[in-house]
């Protein structure tokens, strides 16, 4: 399914159970907040923070694309989860843990909203090609933190290990023209570290990156986003082609750059 939205670049998670966070996220320069009923949420704080998501949603988040993350299919909270998405406003619905292209296409279908699935076991990487071609999903999340677990990479050692199913959800998102949003970061106070899984996701194919704190935002937009020089190579670009393989500032450019130098733009109006 593609979705009339550009793919959010900043896609900022919150606890819906934190009403402070549910208002900062109202002043900051997320292209997308998801409110979390999952894991972020304990146990006995579920059923308030749904209510608390739906209400928010109503209140709004200006120009930001909400979405509210519900909790997983198998949860014993996912039908009153599944009952206060399908009647909140939200743009989109997330869905953790999806193993399954039927079961996340008959969600989307019953919420009647766009679908972003998580990406975050070894069985949804396997069918991830197969999700994103299921009707009613508009992305592709990356769930790291799972996704570590699920694998047995242990704690502090590296995101190596990670690569392979990462580049796995561009491709299938590629291939089934939705989004795909690269997985967080957890290290709140570590900026260089946080930009240098920017490059990687970016350079890997990604749209965008999911975040956690309101610190991340302006590393994670200016990595997805494109630079005045980029943008100004962009132009020249679209410029100098006449069409057909020809010589662009020492290297060859065809029609494909055009195209993707005018996605660049498109994608970073100023
Ligand atoms: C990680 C945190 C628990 C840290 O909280 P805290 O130490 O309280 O943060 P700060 O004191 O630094 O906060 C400063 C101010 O910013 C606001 N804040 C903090 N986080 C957010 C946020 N995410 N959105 C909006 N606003 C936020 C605080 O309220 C402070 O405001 P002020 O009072 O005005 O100073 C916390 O950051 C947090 O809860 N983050 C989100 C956690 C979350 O949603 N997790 C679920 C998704 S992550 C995941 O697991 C993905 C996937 O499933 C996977 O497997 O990988
Ligand atoms: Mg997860």
């Amino acid at each position: 399914m593609t979705t009339a939205r550009l793919a959010p670049r900043t896609a900022l998670f919150l606890p819906a159970s934190n009403p402070r966070a549910i208002e900062k996220a109202r002043g900051l320069a997320a292209d997308m907040v998801i409110l979390d009923l999952e894991d972020a949420v304990r146990d006995d704080a579920k059923a308030s923070a749904r209510d608390a998501a739906v209400a928010a949603v109503a209140e709004g988040f200006g120009d930001r694309l909400s979405a509210i993350r519900l909790n997983g299919l198998d949860s014993i909270e996912h039908a009153a989860d599944r009952a206060a998405v399908a009647r909140s406003g939200c743009d989109f619905a997330v869905l953790p843990k999806v193993e399954s292209a039927q079961a996340a296409a008959s969600l989307a279908a019953a919420l009647g909203k766009p679908l972003l699935v998580m990406i975050e076991t070894p069985r949804g990487v396997l069918a991830a090609a197969d999700i994103a071609a299921a009707p009613g999903i508009g992305g592709l999340i990356a769930g790291v933190n799972d996704l570590r677990a699920e694998l047995g990479i242990p704690a502090g050692v590296g995101d190596d290990g990670l690569i392979l199913a990462r580049q796995t959800i561009v491709l299938a998102a590629r291939a089934h023209r939705v989004w795909a949003i690269d997985g967080v970061f957890n290290a709140l106070d570590d900026p260089e570290g946080l930009a240098a899984e920017c490059r990687q996701g970016r350079g890997f194919g990604f749209d965008g990156k999911s975040l956690i704190h309101p610190s991340q935002i302006a590393v994670a937009s200016a990595l997805f986003g494109a630079s005045e020089a980029e943008l100004a190579e962009a132009r020249a670009l679209i410029e100098a082609a006449t069409g057909g393989a020809e010589r662009f500032g020492g290297r060859m450019i065809e029609a494909m750059h055009v195209a993707q130098a005018h996605a660049l733009i498109a994608r970073n109006p100023r």
